[in-house]
């Protein structure tokens, strides 16, 4: 549902002042470690040209005269050279890593302490693959900016200034050729590089449509073969392969034809140097080391150029990615504690909903000028048509959201008051699918209070009459759940998260729909676990199985968000009103379906 409402916004990929700023306070932390891979790339940079002059002068000076003690000198400075040259390609190599871990390392702790403060309706807003690529992928793309793609271009940089310097050293006239052919290459080169970058683009925006519609079609694999929806998405799905493939076709020509092209036109500065040197050396004025220097000088500045495409693109791809994480960390909570908000101590007095008006959507009310007093202690069942606005009152009794207008009393004071998290600590919430997480059954009942010894778990365990099938597995209390509790049936996940709820006592609890899709057995073990919980705490119960809250104190019939009836299950009976109909139809349902099980 939340993805279809989610526009993304639209993140530039050219950069800013203000985000280029941002990315490099990201390594601000960490200077020694962004100096240190700078200095080294420039000096490895650095040592790379001067290692060909000093070829050139090996050739010139040692080889063609034939003088071994000379060529014996130069040896030794190449070689001693090139122990640097380890050393510093060492250098770079080990602090733009440990740079890239460090951001990666500070980013993600930022993003997840954030995303623990974002209200609910980021989240119903947002969908989770969204979140989970701002927290993997563009984290690693930010931290590849300004280590790696940043390493390209100092090493770039540096690689064109310093073999100029060389080749100025070397012969300025040949250099001045050089300087006025390589802006010419490198524009050609660039133009070319755009339609590249852009076809590129296409492909990533497409394969982001098949990774989407893969996992749709994996996730949702029963619905859609149930609903015998293979061959239409199927054909869907062929659509976006066949635009990939029109897409990355394009793109491949292109690439294809970059390198020769690239290499024709370094070919032609060869012809050049070869030409004008050639001319030059019958005249006297050059060597033969400098011809060969000079070649490789003008290898050296096109290896920038021919990268050029997947640095640039890789760079582009990088901004937006920061600009997307950026967003997320800007993103202030809907909910948020006053500086005056206090720890409240106990909410077990009245709770009062005066006058509330709420929605999700402006100009899509839900609640309207909604008013309701609960005793304390008190059992209150939500039962009503889907949509009538059950879950969005115990949502507001959870400060997940707040009202619009109006307020929630607790014990007679505004819950705005009490910081969010000395209110949630007084709640328990059992939801109709309970969250798992992984590990054993022992950590997830353990969740709900940390503190808890092992006696204690299974103490809550009992009482919630989850014991019996925790005591049946292998491994018992130390049984993996699996990811999200998946080799647990639904039942068995109802009757954990009510053992999770018990040992955390809270003094208000919320059962969402706890009741439904389980078998009759289990149904009645979460019922008596529902009635230890409900012992002495104030609670609200939303069920569709109108069996199960028969003994709570006042059951209210909600309808487009108003109490339509109120009462207690007898009170409501002999009303024969909108829950004597719910009630009677539900009734004869389950009859029907016993007798046809029967028969
Ligand atoms: N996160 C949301 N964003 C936008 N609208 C929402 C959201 N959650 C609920 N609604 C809308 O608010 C209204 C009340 O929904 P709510 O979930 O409170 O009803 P409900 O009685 O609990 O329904 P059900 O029994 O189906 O769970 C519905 O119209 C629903 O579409």
């Amino acid at each position: 549902m939340a993805e279809s409402h989610f526009k993304e916004e639209s993140f530039s990929n050219k950069l800013s002042f203000k985000t280029a700023a941002r990315i490099v306070r990201q390594a601000t932390p960490h200077w020694p470690l962004l100096i240190g891979f700078i200095l080294f790339i420039m000096v490895t940079a650095f040592i790379e040209a001067f290692n060909t002059y000093i070829v050139k002068n090996a050739i010139d000076l040692a080889v063609i005269p034939g003088d071994g003690p000379m060529l014996l000198r130069f040896m030794m400075i190449y070689g001693s050279l090139h122990i640097v040259l380890a050393g510093t390609v060492f250098g770079f190599i080990y602090c733009a890593g440990r740079l890239g871990e460090q951001i990666q390392y500070d980013l993600r702790k930022k993003l997840f302490n954030h995303l623990q403060d974002l209200s609910f309706s980021y989240f119903d807003k947002t969908p989770v693959g969204w979140i989970i690529s701002r927290c993997t992928s563009d984290i690693q793309r930010v931290s590849d900016l300004v280590t790696w793609n940043l390493l390209d271009l100092v090493w770039a940089i540096t690689n064109i200034i310093s073999a100029m310097v060389f080749m100025f050293l070397i012969n300025w006239k040949l250099a001045l050729i050089v300087v006025v052919a390589m802006p010419i290459l490198i524009s050609i080169a660039l133009r070319f590089q755009k339609y590249i970058i852009g076809e590129f683009r296409k492909v990533r925006s497409i394969n982001s449509k098949i990774t989407g519609a893969y996992n749709e079609n994996i996730t949702g694999v029963k619905i859609i073969k149930a609903l015998v929806r293979e061959k239409k998405n199927l054909s869907l799905f062929g659509q976006l392969t066949d635009n990939m493939y029109n897409a990355s076709y394009r793109a491949v020509w292109l690439s294809a034809i970059f390198l020769p092209i690239v290499q024709l036109l370094t070919a032609v500065a060869f012809g050049a140097v070869l030409w004008f040197g050639g001319f030059q050396f019958k005249l006297g004025l050059f060597t033969i080391g400098g011809i060969q220097a000079f070649i490789s000088y003008i290898t050296f500045m096109m290896w920038p150029v021919q990268d050029l495409a997947r640095v640039y693109g890789e760079m582009q791809q990088a901004v937006a990615s920061a600009e997307r994480v950026f967003s997320l960390i800007d993103t202030e909570p809907d909910i948020q504690d006053t500086p005056d908000s206090y720890d409240v101590e106990s909410v077990k007095g009245e709770i009062e909903f005066r006058n509330v008006d709420f929605y999700y959507e402006e100009n899509n009310p839900v609640l309207s000028d909604f008013s309701l007093t609960v005793k304390p202690g008190e059992t209150i069942a939500l039962v009503g048509p889907t949509g009538g606005g059950k879950s969005t009152i115990v949502n507001l009794i959870c400060r997940f959201y707040e009202p619009k207008k109006g307020r929630i009393l607790m014990g007679g004071r505004d819950y705005r008051s009490f910081t969010q998290q000395s209110l949630q600590s007084k709640l328990g919430v059992v939801l109709q699918t309970p969250h798992l997480f992984s590990g054993t059954i022992m950590d997830n009942i353990r969740y709900g209070r940390l503190e808890a010894s092992d006696e204690e778990v299974i103490e809550a365990a009992k009482l919630a009459h989850a014991h019996d099938f925790i005591a049946e597995l292998d491994k018992q209390y130390y049984e993996d759940v699996g990811e999200e509790g998946t080799l647990l049936s639904v039942g068995q996940k109802q009757l954990i998260s009510l053992a999770r709820a018990i040992l955390a006592k809270p003094e208000i609890i919320i059962m969402d729909e706890a009741t439904s899709s389980i078998d009759t057995l289990t149904e009645e073990l979460i019922q008596k676990g529902m009635d230890t919980l409900l012992d002495g705490s104030t609670g609200f119960v939303i069920a569709h199985r109108l069996s199960t809250i028969r003994n709570a104190d006042r059951i209210l019939v909600i309808e487009s968000g108003k109490i339509k009836e109120m009462g207690s299950h007898r009170e409501l009976l002999a009303k024969r009103g909108h829950y004597f109909d719910l009630y009677t139809r539900q009734f004869r349902r389950e009859r029907q379906r016993d007798l046809h099980v029967f028969s």
